[in-house]
């Protein structure tokens, strides 16, 4: 028996599989939350896509919304507060948005895989390692002890636990973060998910290690024919892991596109501040201001208070419709970009030279 099946598993085990939809599809989805404060408009209006065997990585500083639209695709927010107040989910061309929460728990079991952005919570200090990863594949999917030991010695071999048949009666808290992090992923992958969600998996780590985790994720993800996607506040280690980007600013996308034409030419004045703000860039401490309060957003574009280049229509209508920067994939939502505009005001003011070259020169993804 394999961990590593190249066929796709229907999503809940009665649905069909539509081969042409994309793994998933996220549109138009808002998550709000009700509090004694108001309604928090957390995510509010989102639209992406996510391929088998692709990485796209969702930026933003936090509080963008990042997490929310995370657990929005199999619903883990908690309800109340949280609820899906419009939009959709598909996964496999499957609308999942109002499902119970049995079939979700069966779509969570056997589709999506998520690695949460806080990783104490993830494992149980009380038992083994071994314990937990064998606990989680036989909580997904009918297998004898015997056969549930030899899934765990694979998976933890497979994200990089040297003598893992070793490690099987490891606590915790005998590993260090990085060893953590990959049983953490190996949990992840125990329901063999056909997309893996994994928020900030990394920020918890020190910089080589992060490297390792990053170059497993992205080997992981070619191997398994996954869909991965990758949440992160830090546009620097997007470069290195996914194929497309999405820009996200107080619950809306502000930009997406192919890695290589996002960090070449940024678009979104958002964007453009996210990247001046990387270590050895122009702006130190992040963005002046801050975001915007979620209870009572401001029409117009969410980023208007903060940007360089406000004009009056930006404070406006809603959040300007996505427009087409270089072809139809990189898109960005800015009324300097709308047809009867110059957009050369946003874009001719060009990123840091040494970003550009960094990225061009490994085209833009190590693999
Ligand atoms: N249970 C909740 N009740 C009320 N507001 C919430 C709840 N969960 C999240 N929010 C709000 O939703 C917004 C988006 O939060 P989210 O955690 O998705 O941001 P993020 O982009 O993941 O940030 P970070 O980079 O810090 O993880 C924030 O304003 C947050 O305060
Ligand atoms: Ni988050």
């Amino acid at each position: 028996m394999s961990t590593n099946t190249d066929d796709h598993d229907d999503i809940t085990g009665t649905d069909s599989i539509d081969e042409s939809a994309p793994l998933l599809e996220v549109s138009n989805l808002c998550t709000y939350f009700d509090t004694d404060q108001g309604v928090v408009k957390a995510v509010d209006g989102v639209s992406l896509t996510v391929e088998r065997g692709e990485t796209v990585a969702i930026v933003g500083e936090s509080g963008s919304g990042k997490t929310v639209t995370s657990e929005s695709i199999t619903q883990l927010f908690k309800q109340p507060p949280g609820y899906i107040a419009d939009g959709s989910v598909a996964i496999d061309g499957n609308e999942v948005t109002h499902r119970s929460e049995d079939e979700l728990g069966q779509i969570r079991g056997r589709t999506v895989g998520h690695i949460f952005q806080n990783p104490q919570g993830a494992l149980n200090p009380v038992y083994t390692v071994g314990w937990q990863i064998r606990e989680a594949i036989q909580l997904h999917r009918d297998v004898t002890d015997e056969e549930a030991t030899e899934l765990t010695v694979e998976l933890l071999t497979q994200v990089g636990i040297p003598e893992a048949s070793s490690r099987l009666d490891d606590y915790p808290h005998e590993l260090s973060g990085g060893m953590k992090q990959r049983v953490i992923i190996a949990m992840a992958l125990a329901c063999d998910p056909d997309l893996l969600i994994a928020d900030e998996p990394t920020t918890a780590l020190d910089v080589t290690i992060q490297a390792q985790i990053l170059e497993l994720l992205n080997r992981l993800q070619e191997k398994r024919d996954m869909g991965l996607l990758f949440i992160t506040h830090d546009l620097g280690v997007v470069a290195n892991i996914a194929d497309r980007v999405v820009v996200m600013y107080a619950g809306k996308v502000m930009e997406r596109g192919p890695v290589e034409a996002v960090f070449e030419s940024p678009s979104h004045p958002y964007t453009k501040a996210l990247l001046e703000c990387l270590p050895g860039e122009g702006t130190l401490g992040g963005i002046p201001g801050e975001l915007p309060d979620p209870r009572s957003p401001p029409g117009g574009c969410r980023f208007a208070s903060r940007c360089e280049y406000t004009l009056e229509e930006c404070h406006q209508g809603g959040q300007p419709s996505m427009a087409a920067v270089d072809g139809d994939d990189h898109q960005v939502s800015c009324v300097h970009y709308r047809p009867e505009m110059d957009s050369s005001v946003v874009r001719d003011a060009p990123p840091e030279e040494q970003l550009t070259d960094d990225v061009s020169a490994d085209g833009g993804k190590r693999r």
